[in-house]
């Protein structure tokens, strides 16, 4: 099988006529004459009495009849063409309601008045002028006559050509020559004309017969053509199951773009999407290509993206390219669970996180399947984790939070197994613990994070985290992102906030007069910012988002101080308020 695919892009008004079956012709006499006419035919040709009388009843039917009425009536409208007497019906309600409510208003203007502003009834004058300015399709030309009669169960759909594709994909078989619909995708135009399905062998295009054509061929045909385009096709066995709308909605874990994918069968059917990005998957019966479009765009017909699957297949292949990047040499990341408010003397480059924690490719990043969570009042808060380069300013957003709203938002208290100073206060500035108990904590999970300076260990622990939590306030924890797969759990719901450096102007801009503890500096003294520090922030940050992004909910540039630090603000605001998207794992427990 040839599995060349492409997108017919043609298309969308139509109108169809099965010649399946007896070719019909005009009657005579009218369907409703006919019908009085049937019952005293019935003797002659039905012998079983059961069946006449069945069918005599049939006959009498008062709906048959009523419906048949109906029919002829249309029948008569339709070749009498009625033109409307208005086609602005809607604004002259208005006026006229305009009008009435400068009169005296007595029972019956009122009731007309009411009448009129009744939504049924506007609705009923908007398609009333809908249909009398003929805004809904153009004019389709009429069908061929040399509709060929003898073939079994042919289909003759035409469509008015416009500028949305047709929305299905089509394939030839090499061996019998033959072109079938290959997909059809949900929510386009042939999706919503419901007259193409999987499984139809495409027979002609405008008259031309398409058995021994190229699908470019074909696409060259329908770009040709205009206004009106004619299929003739034999319907496929393949019933499709009712387009019942899927409800199931993924996080994208990676970029995508159509265009740059060689194994996608139609780029003009894919559809591009962003890391991070949130889809409505709406059909996953191909193995390899789902269908999806993006959460919150109404106008929707689907494109194809690479199924969890594929993607993963994909992923494996090009696993040693990953694996080449592991060893790229390390940036430095951010030091954490420093005790802002207080401690600036704690210095960052005290903690050395492990070479092997700095990256983390176990995990293959495909989509993750994601529900909408809003916490309750009676909830815990999510976790807020910052991430970012070193020196971009965790620190100073995280203090300014602190500042404003000191009920309301808080940090953890780290661990050290140093001696505690005079002026210190178990569980203020640190968890006093000894060498011996932290390093059994060490053992037993309980850091987030944790690194030895000058022979004293220091971490955070998860504990730490649980404790703010416990007092019913939002827990403000800046972490390297290596930790955020740990802190993923239904327990904490994180929000992760991924702070990033403006471009370099605006750093040498905004940052002339900041100090900042370079990772690089053992004596733990504040320093001007240098070009190298600008340079490595951004390519930190650059690394961090490539390998991280996909677990940031919000990324904040920040650039100016009080226009970040605002964006922050109305962020967490939202979290609190609003729903948002989570993995559907948080919601079930
Ligand atoms: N938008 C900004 N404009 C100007 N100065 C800023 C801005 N953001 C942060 N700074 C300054 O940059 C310096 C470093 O910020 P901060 O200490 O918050 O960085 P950090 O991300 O916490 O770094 P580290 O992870 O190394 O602790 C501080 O002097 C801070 O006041």
């Amino acid at each position: 099988m040839n599995t060349t695919h492409l997108l017919l892009s043609a298309n969308s008004r139509h109108h169809s006529n099965d010649t399946s079956g007896n070719c019909s012709t005009i009657p005579a006499m009218s369907l409703y004459e006919l019908l009085s006419v049937l019952p005293s035919q019935l003797q002659t040709h039905v012998d079983s009495a059961d069946d006449r009388t069945f069918l005599h009843a049939m006959f009498r039917e008062r709906s048959l009849h009523s419906l048949i009425k109906i029919h002829e009536r249309l029948q008569q409208y339709e070749e009498c063409c009625p033109t409307p007497v208005l086609d602005r019906a809607t604004s002259l309600a208005q006026g006229v309601s305009r009008e009435l409510q400068a009169t005296s208003l007595n029972a019956e203007v009122k009731e007309l008045l009411k009448l009129l502003s009744n939504p049924y009834m506007e609705s009923l004058l908007s398609v009333h002028d809908t249909v009398a300015q003929k805004t809904y399709e153009p004019q389709l030309p009429p069908l061929p006559d040399d509709i060929d009669d003898d073939e079994d169960s042919v289909k003759i759909i035409r469509l008015v050509k416009s500028k949305e594709p047709l929305g299905a994909t089509i394939k030839r078989d090499e061996h019998t020559g033959a072109v079938t619909i290959a997909r059809i995708l949900r929510g386009g135009a042939a999706d919503r004309s419901g007259l193409i399905h999987v499984g139809d062998e495409l027979k002609e295009v405008n008259g031309i017969p398409v058995d021994d054509k190229q699908p470019e061929d074909i696409i060259h045909i329908l770009a040709q053509s205009q206004g009106a385009i004619t299929f003739k096709v034999v319907p496929g066995m393949q019933q499709e199951s009712p387009a019942k709308e899927p409800k199931m909605y993924v996080r994208a874990l990676f970029d995508y773009n159509p265009e740059e994918d060689k194994a996608i069968p139609c780029k003009e059917a894919g559809l591009a999407f962003r890391k991070g990005d949130i889809l409505q998957v709406m059909c996953q019966d191909d193995v390899t290509w789902w269908q999806a479009k993006h959460d919150g765009h109404t106008s929707g017909r689907a494109g194809l993206i690479p199924s969890k699957h594929f993607q993963e297949s994909v992923l494996q292949l090009s696993f040693s390219l990953i694996v080449s990047l592991l060893f790229s040499p390390p940036a430095s990341f951010r030091r954490s669970f420093r005790l802002s408010r207080r401690d600036r003397k704690t210095n960052k480059s005290m903690y050395e996180c492990k070479k092997s924690d700095r990256y983390d490719t176990a995990d293959v990043a495909t989509y993750e399947e994601v529900t909408t969570y809003r916490r309750a009042p009676t909830e815990k808060h999510r976790l807020v984790l910052l991430v970012g380069p070193t020196g971009v300013g965790l620190n100073e957003l995280k203090k300014k939070l602190l500042i404003s709203d000191p009920q309301h938002f808080s940090v953890t208290v780290p661990h050290t197994s140093r001696q505690k100073r005079n002026q210190e206060s178990d569980g203020v500035e640190y968890h006093f613990i000894s060498k011996h108990l932290f390093e059994a904590d060490i053992q037993n999970n309980k850091f987030i994070e944790y690194g030895e300076f000058k022979g004293n260990y220091y971490g955070t622990s998860l504990d730490s985290i649980r404790s703010v939590l416990a007092k019913n306030k939002v827990c403000l924890l800046d972490v390297q992102p290596h930790t955020l797969k740990h802190l993923r759990t239904v327990e904490f719901k994180p929000y992760v906030v991924f702070l990033k450096p403006p471009p370099v102007e605006h750093l040498r801009e905004t940052r002339k007069n900041a100090k900042f503890l370079s990772g690089k500096d053992d004596k733990g003294s504040a320093k001007p910012f240098t070009e190298e520090d600008f340079m490595e922030m951004i390519n930190t940050a650059q690394q961090m988002e490539n390998q991280y992004g996909h677990l940031f909910d919000k990324v904040i540039v920040n650039d100016d101080l009080s226009a970040a630090f605002s964006a922050l603000k109305v962020t967490l605001r939202k979290v609190e308020l609003e729903a948002q998207w989570v993995p559907v794992g948080w919601t079930h427990s």
